[in-house]
């Protein structure tokens, strides 16, 4: 395996590759609370009407016929029985959500009404203020496609649609291998060494990638080492954390030549980054380089891993984002850039600290725009969203 920009594959082509180079890990019935993140492997249908039955929408009196309307008692929502037929000329006190009597015409709101004794009277159009039976939704309907991301708002719909559990993709699991000996993970650091910054950062983005982070080991730079943490077998994908260059300390690539394992993408022309790779082991289960400089591995987890987990966990590609950028950023003339940036209104303003091992710029970005090789600067670039 060779390193460098004229073996590199295109940003674009590497991050097709790594959606491809996969397919959705099986369904599981899972409880509501336990499925945010996930994706649905089915659609979503309705298992009950919304709303399962005619409701009043207004605290007041359901009418039947014209008034005046002789009051007749009250319904609550919640009420186990059923309330009794209205006939024309008759009313019944009714609370917002309160099941609305057979017979009644219309709700009418406590402020529009003019009660005296058991009399009450007021201007009402037939239907106003009742919710029908399944005016939202019917029974049966399909309301989400499969791939659809399980959002907490989601879960509310599902609820009110009747469903106790949802049938979503599995997560993808991730192992996490950090390398390198000058790395620290807490305090500062003395001369020679660096806090770990991948680490910190790697559980958030997986999970927002559609996985489920399982495990972290820490390797020295070391062939054998890196090897037996490779095989590992209790997760689907595998991150490495620097060793992707081609440095004495460098054992990402020999140990993958070591493993026999197949790599469809050995670099990408992208900067930072551009040593990030994508393998793949003799069982099927996925490597991911990221490199060691901070920023470089964030381009690499939006570049590989981002889309190599979502195709996993099931998710439809989003939607491309795009947008115009205020102020002027350079091209680089072979390699595709990704530069952080904050939007604003209908532009993104870049900003500056984007060095490979810096990760200030895109700590307070909320967006990388994909720069293309030679960009003159007009028209719209790709935005990769963060978090
Ligand atoms: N001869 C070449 N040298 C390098 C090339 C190249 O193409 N040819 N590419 C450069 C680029 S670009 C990058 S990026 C790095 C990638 O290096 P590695 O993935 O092998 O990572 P390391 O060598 O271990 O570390 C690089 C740098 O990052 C720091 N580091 C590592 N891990 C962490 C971490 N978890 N948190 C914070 N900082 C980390 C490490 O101390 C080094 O400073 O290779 C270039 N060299
Ligand atoms: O591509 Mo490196 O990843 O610039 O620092």
């Amino acid at each position: 395996m060779r390193l460098g920009t004229v073996n590199a594959t295109g940003w674009q082509q590497a991050r097709r590759y790594a959606r491809e180079a996969a397919r959705p890990l099986p369904p599981v019935d899972t409880p509501l609370a336990d499925a945010v993140g996930a994706a649905l492997a089915t659609p979503l249908v309705a298992l009950s009407p919304l709303p399962a039955y005619d409701a009043a929408a207004m605290d007041g009196y359901a009418v039947a016929g014209t008034g005046p309307w002789q009051v007749t008692g009250r319904v609550l929502a919640g009420d186990p029985h059923p309330p009794v037929a209205l006939l024309p000329g008759y009313a019944v006190e009714i609370a917002t959500g309160a099941v609305v009597p057979r017979g009644a015409d219309a709700v009418l709101p406590y402020e529009r009404a003019v009660r005296h004794g058991r009399t009450v009277t007021g201007e009402i159009a037939p239907g106003r203020h009742v919710r029908r039976r399944g005016e939202d939704c019917p029974a049966g309907q399909e309301v989400l496609p499969a791939g659809t991301l399980v959002t907490p708002v989601l879960l509310g719909l599902a609820a009110s649609l009747g469903h106790d559990t949802l049938t979503v993709h599995r997560r993808p699991r991730v192992g996490v291998v950090v390398t390198g000996a000058e790395l620290r993970t807490s305090g500062l650091p003395a001369p020679g060494q660096v806090r770990d910054a991948i680490g910190p950062m790697l559980p958030g983005l997986l999970r927002t990638a559609g996985a489920e982070p399982t495990w972290e080991t820490r390797v020295a730079d070391d062939r054998a080492a890196l090897v037996a943490a490779l095989l590992r077998s209790d997760a689907e994908v595998l991150v490495v954390c620097g060793a992707t260059s081609a440095g004495a300390a460098d054992h990402l690539r020999g140990a993958l030549d070591a493993l026999g394992a197949d790599v469809p993408v050995h670099g990408v022309a992208c900067r930072p980054g551009h040593p990030q790779l994508l393998a793949i082991l003799r069982d099927g289960r996925y490597v991911v380089g990221l490199p060691g400089n901070p920023y470089a591995a964030l381009a690499a987890v939006l570049t590989l891993l981002a889309p190599l987990l979502g195709r996993l966990a099931g998710r439809t590609e989003p939607p491309v984002l795009t947008s115009t950028l205020a102020g002027p950023v350079p091209s680089h003339p072979h390699d595709t850039r990704l530069v952080p940036v904050l939007r604003t209104g209908a532009t993104a303003t870049p900003l500056n600290h984007d060095r490979p091992g810096s990760l200030w710029g895109a700590a307070a970005a909320d967006a990388l725009a994909v720069v293309p090789p030679g960009w003159d600067g007009t028209g719209e670039v790709e935005l990769l969203r963060l978090g």
